[in-house]
Formats: structure tokens, C-alpha cells, sequence
């Protein structure tokens, strides 16, 4: 018998950020194993014309919940959705359904973040450092909880080398700059804020780590434990390999090589491409809900979830893969055909993004324009390279984490919670865990039938021959316009037409002979 499923069992559970990447594989997984759980409590709001009950009843009904529907058929009665906007004073939540959360609440999972690198600062403060801070007040009043597990990011220190699982304190105290936000005005927050982040490379990570320091400074006797994922990628077993459901992090990135949009990157080859599937992460978040709740450490611990150190895999392995997987099983109505070259070099990378990113896009415009259609690639090519351009810290850089934390939890589990809540990265095999990932991004990201393969195959082909006319021709037009122009080029070319000549000479004397 498992004792984490076991305790999940008869608990009320908060989760917030339910209805993003992480949330989705969390919720999946604690109504598989544990269906006799009390309820989860998700705290969300309405989005894209969408009410609460439209965006969980898509939730339910999606591929990712056939499994969760067998074992707990009556699913649709254990989760409740709060209406709440984490960016709005006491989240905008109705006085019954607060006092409802405070008298219930037995363990929180505090998901819910702004991961757009470029957000505001005054966006991604109220969400990743008062929102917390909130979440954390609200906590110290749950007469019934047990354990509040903090997600952050293994990035929230990127601006060290090696990393422990510490939280490390910010030069600017939270409490000070939430104050200030609230007299400030945009433009003057705009302003400063390249000199608050100083050496991170981004508001999301900066705001992350004062969101961890939140978490240390309004502890006060909770039992809190925090957990740092690093790239969190599609799911590995659980409950089917190759999972996933939005473009951020390498998704985008996969989809914009599969369809050969980009065809370079300015990526450190041998820099560690530290990924971490997001049903690993899951499984250590549910193992450490447990151990925080039933041995209550003394101090809030950190745990790692990493993959570099246990089990190192790095962006030249996965770029090669990447591409094997599109050989087998391409994306449909592909751009160009999928290549990938990595460059840490300026210069190089700059040639690249002329040459085969911003080039082709342009005369794929102009084509549009001549057939009397809109064109659209180079929007879409600005906006891939701003992309690539936002991760280029991330792929040009190694860090060490410790995981003393994750693995002395590893440690602690019985050889079933070990089995059901598998968070050893150890045992994942890269290629296989790529090429399922890719598979994924087409079939649940993208929903391409698998069907259409021989046709995107039969593209491909045609992309290919296109490319080599292109290429003789632009070869015999600047040739061509060489020798209109110098004596040295002309010069070579009559070289190489006569040597071709006597070559072909000889050979066809040497033949003569023979016979
Ligand atoms: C060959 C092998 C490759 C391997 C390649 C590995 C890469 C390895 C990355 C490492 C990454 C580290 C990450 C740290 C780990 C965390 O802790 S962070 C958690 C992950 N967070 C993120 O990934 C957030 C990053 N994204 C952003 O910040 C914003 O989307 C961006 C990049 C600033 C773009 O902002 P924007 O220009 O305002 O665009 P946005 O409105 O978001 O979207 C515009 C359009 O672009 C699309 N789009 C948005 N993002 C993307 C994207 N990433 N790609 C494509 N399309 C996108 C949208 O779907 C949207 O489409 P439409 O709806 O218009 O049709
Ligand atoms: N993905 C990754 O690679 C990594 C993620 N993390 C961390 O993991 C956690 C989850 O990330 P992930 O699932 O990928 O992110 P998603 O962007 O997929 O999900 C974010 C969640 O937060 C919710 N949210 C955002 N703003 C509000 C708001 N104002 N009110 C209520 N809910 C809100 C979103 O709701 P809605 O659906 O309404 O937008 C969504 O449910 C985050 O804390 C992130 O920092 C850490 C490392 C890597």
C-alpha cells in the first residue's frame, strides 16, 4: 500500500494555477491515485470567454483525464472551482467561499504564476511575490493544514553557478519594493527595473526569488516546503508518455524546428540541457506534501528537481534527436525542412538569422503579395527570433544543483511510494524520452493525425527539391553576373571549363584504348 495515496485519501486540497501545465498533471495524478480524496479546491478564473465550469469541464474531458475517469468516475464532484484572480486584493474571492478554504484546507500546492519573462514588473510582483504572500496569510489562518508546498523555479538564483538547496536572500527586501509599486507609476517602475533585477536575466526568475524569500520571511509555524523545478517538459510515464499543452519553454521551439522555421540557434552545444518531465516533478511534489505534513521538518526545505546532475543530457543530443524524431515523423505542411545548427558564435549566429531565418521569410512575403495574399512570415519569424533570443541565457549557460534534499526524500519512501511516486531521473533514457516528447508536440499539442505522415513525408520531399533548384539557380545567377563583371572569375571559369574538357578527353580516349 502506498503511503502517500494514503494520505491524500479523505483531504481537502488547494491548488493554485490548476488550469496551467503543471496544475493539470498534479490534479490528474492525485485523483488517480488517491480517489477518495475529500475535494481539491482550485482557485481560477474565467478566461477567454470561458466561465469556470466551461474551463474545468474541458479540463476533464480532455485525453490527459480518460484514465482518472475509470478509477474515479464521480471526478466532476470532488473538484470545486473558486472563482479568484490571484492579482486582486484577497484574490477577489466571495466571503463563503474563503471561510469554506480557511475551515477545510488541509494541504495547498501553490502553482499559479506569471512564467512570460516580460511581463511587467507590476504584474509579475502582484503574482509571484504578493499573490504568495497572500496565499501565505491565508494559510496561517487554516486551522486544518498540514503542508503548503511553494513551486518556484530552479532559475530563481541563476545568477549563481552552483546552486543549494538554500533560499538565498535578494539585495532588495519584497516587503520594500511591494510598497513602492503601490505609489509608483508604471513609467517610473518600467524604469527601474532593469536596475532591481541587476544580474537576472529576466523579471520572471528575479520575481520568483523574492517570491521564495516571501516564503521564508511570513513562515511563521507553517510547515512549508519549497520546489524548484528547472525546464519542465512533457511527461515522461505518466499517465502516457510525450504529454503536453502549450508552447512555452523548448515546446515553441520544437514546433519552430519541425517545421523548419528555424534552423539555427545560438546554443552552447555541450551546456547542459537540464529538463525535467513534468510527471517527475509531480511525483516529488505529492512525496514531498507528504513528508512535510507527517515528519514536519524544522526548517522549510528546498528540494531540487533537476535533471543535470543525476542524469546530464545537453542541447547538442537533444537538437540531434529533435531532428531524428522529424525524419521519422514529420509535422505536416512544413516550411522548410528541418535542420538544426548550433553556434555559440555572435557573428555566425547573426549570418544564420539572416541567411536562414529573416531571407526566407522575405521572399515567402513577397510570394504572398504576388498571389494576392497577406503576408505573415515575417511577423511570425520576428516573433520566433524574440523568443529565441529570451532563452538564449538559458542555452548558453550550465548550473549546478544540488539535490541532497531530493534525495534524501528518494530515500525515505517505501519501495512501493518509490514505484508510484517515481521522481529518479536517473532511470529516464534521453532519446526515448525526446523522440516521445516530439511525437507528443504533434499529437496533443498540435493534434496532427498520425495518418497524415506519408503526406508531410511526400512534402518534405518536394521542399527538398525545391531547395536544390533554388540553390543551382541563385549559384548560376550570381555566378553569372561575376563574370559579367571580372576578369579574375572569368578567368577561373575558363580553367575549369577546359580542365573539365580535357578530363572528359582523356577518359574518353583511356576508354578507346581498352576496347
Ligand atoms: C531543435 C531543438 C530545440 C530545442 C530548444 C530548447 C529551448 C530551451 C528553452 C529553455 C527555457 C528555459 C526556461 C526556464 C524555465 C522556467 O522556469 S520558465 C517557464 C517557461 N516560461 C516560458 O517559457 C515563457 C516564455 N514566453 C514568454 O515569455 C513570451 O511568450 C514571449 C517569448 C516573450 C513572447 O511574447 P509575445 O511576443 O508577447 O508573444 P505572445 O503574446 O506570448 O504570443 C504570440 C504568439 O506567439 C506564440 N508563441 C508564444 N511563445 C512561443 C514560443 N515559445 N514558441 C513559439 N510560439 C510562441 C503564441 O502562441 C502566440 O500565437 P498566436 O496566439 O498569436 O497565434
Ligand atoms: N513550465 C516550466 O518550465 C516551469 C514552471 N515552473 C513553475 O511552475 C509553476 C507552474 O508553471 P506552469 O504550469 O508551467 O505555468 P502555466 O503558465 O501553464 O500556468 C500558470 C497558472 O497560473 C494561473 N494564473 C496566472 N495568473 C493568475 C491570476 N491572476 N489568477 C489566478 N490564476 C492565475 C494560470 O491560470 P490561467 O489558466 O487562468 O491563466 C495557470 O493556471 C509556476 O510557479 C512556475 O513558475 C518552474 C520551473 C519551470
Amino acid at each position: 500500500m502506498s503511503m502517500i495515496a494514503a494520505f491524500y485519501g479523505g483531504k481537502s486540497i488547494l491548488i493554485t494555477g490548476a488550469t496551467g501545465f503543471l496544475g493539470k498533471v498534479l490534479m490528474e495524478k492525485l485523483f488517480r491515485t488517491s480517489p477518495d480524496l475529500k475535494v481539491i479546491y482550485i482557485l481560477v478564473r474565467p478566461k477567454a470567454g470561458q466561465t469556470l465550469q466551461q474551463r474545468v469541464f474541458q479540463i476533464l474531458n480532455s485525453k490527459l483525464f480518460e484514465k482518472v475517469k475509470e478509477v474515479c468516475p464521480n471526478v466532476h464532484e470532488k473538484i470545486r472551482a473558486i472563482y479568484a484572480d490571484l492579482s486582486q486584493n484577497d484574490f477577489a474571492i466571495s466571503k463563503e467561499d474563503m471561510q469554506e478554504l480557511l475551515s477545510c484546507t488541509n494541504v495547498i500546492f501553490h502553482c499559479a504564476a506569471t512564467v512570460r519573462f516580460d511581463d511587467t514588473l507590476r504584474h509579475a510582483v502582484q503574482l509571484n511575490v504578493t499573490a504568495t504572500r497572500q496565499l501565505l496569510l491565508m494559510a496561517s489562518q487554516m486551522p486544518k493544514l498540514e503542508a503548503f508546498i511553494h513551486i518556484s523555479t530552479a532559475y530563481s538564483n541563476c545568477n549563481l553557478k552552483h546552486i543549494d538547496e538554500v533560499i538565498y536572500p535578494c539585495p532588495v527586501e519584497p516587503k520594500k519594493i511591494i510598497d513602492s509599486l503601490e505609489w509608483l507609476d508604471d513609467a517610473i517602475i518600467e524604469e527601474i527595473a532593469p536596475k532591481l533585477i541587476r544580474d537576472w536575466p529576466n523579471i520572471y526568475t528575479y520575481t520568483k526569488a523574492l517570491g521564495e524569500m516571501v516564503v521564508q520571511q511570513e513562515s511563521r509555524n507553517l510547515n512549508i516546503a519549497i520546489i524548484r523545478p528547472s525546464i519542465v517538459g512533457a511527461t515522461w510515464q505518466e499517465p502516457f508518455p510525450g504529454w503536453v499543452d502549450n508552447v512555452n519553454g523548448p515546446n515553441g521551439l520544437i514546433i519552430a524546428a519541425g517545421k523548419g522555421f528555424l534552423r539555427a540557434l545560438k546554443a552552447t552545444p555541450k551546456a547542459v540541457a537540464d529538463l525535467i518531465p513534468v510527471d517527475t516533478v509531480v511525483n516529488l511534489m505529492l512525496a514531498v506534501g507528504w513528508y512535510t505534513a507527517v515528519h514536519r521538518p524544522k526548517s522549510t526545505l528546498v528540494y531540487h528537481s533537476t535533471s543535470g546532475n543525476l542524469n546530464p543530457c545537453n542541447w547538442h543530443k537533444m537538437g540531434v534527436q529533435v531532428l531524428a524524431t522529424f525524419e521519422k515523423i514529420p509535422l505536416e505542411r512544413a516550411f522548410r525542412r528541418p535542420h538544426a545548427n548550433f553556434t555559440s558564435n555572435n557573428f555566425t549566429s547573426q549570418y544564420w538569422n539572416a541567411v536562414s531565418h529573416r531571407a526566407p521569410a522575405i521572399i515567402y512575403d513577397c510570394y504572398l503579395r504576388l498571389t494576392g495574399r497577406k503576408p505573415r512570415m515575417t511577423k511570425l519569424m520576428n516573433q520566433i527570433l524574440r523568443t529565441v533570443s529570451m532563452f538564449e541565457y538559458f542555452i548558453n549557460r550550465s548550473w549546478e544543483w544540488s539535490t541532497y534534499n531530493t534525495e534524501m526524500l528518494m530515500s525515505e519512501l517505501s519501495p512501493e511510494d518509490q514505484r508510484v511516486f517515481n521522481f529518479d531521473v536517473r532511470q529516464l533514457n534521453w532519446l526515448e524520452y525526446i523522440e516521445n516528447y516530439v511525437l507528443g508536440v504533434k499529437k496533443y499539442l498540435l493534434k496532427e493525425d498520425m495518418a497524415g505522415i506519408p503526406e508531410a513525408k511526400q512534402h518534405l520531399k518536394r521542399l527538398r527539391n525545391i531547395h536544390y533548384l533554388f540553390n543551382t539557380a541563385l549559384f548560376l545567377i550570381v555566378w553569372r553576373l561575376l563574370i559579367a563583371r571580372s576578369q579574375m572569375a572569368r578567368n577561373v571559369w575558363f580553367f575549369i571549363v577546359s580542365f573539365c574538357y580535357k578530363f572528359l578527353s582523356y577518359f574518353r580516349a583511356s576508354s578507346t584504348l581498352k576496347v
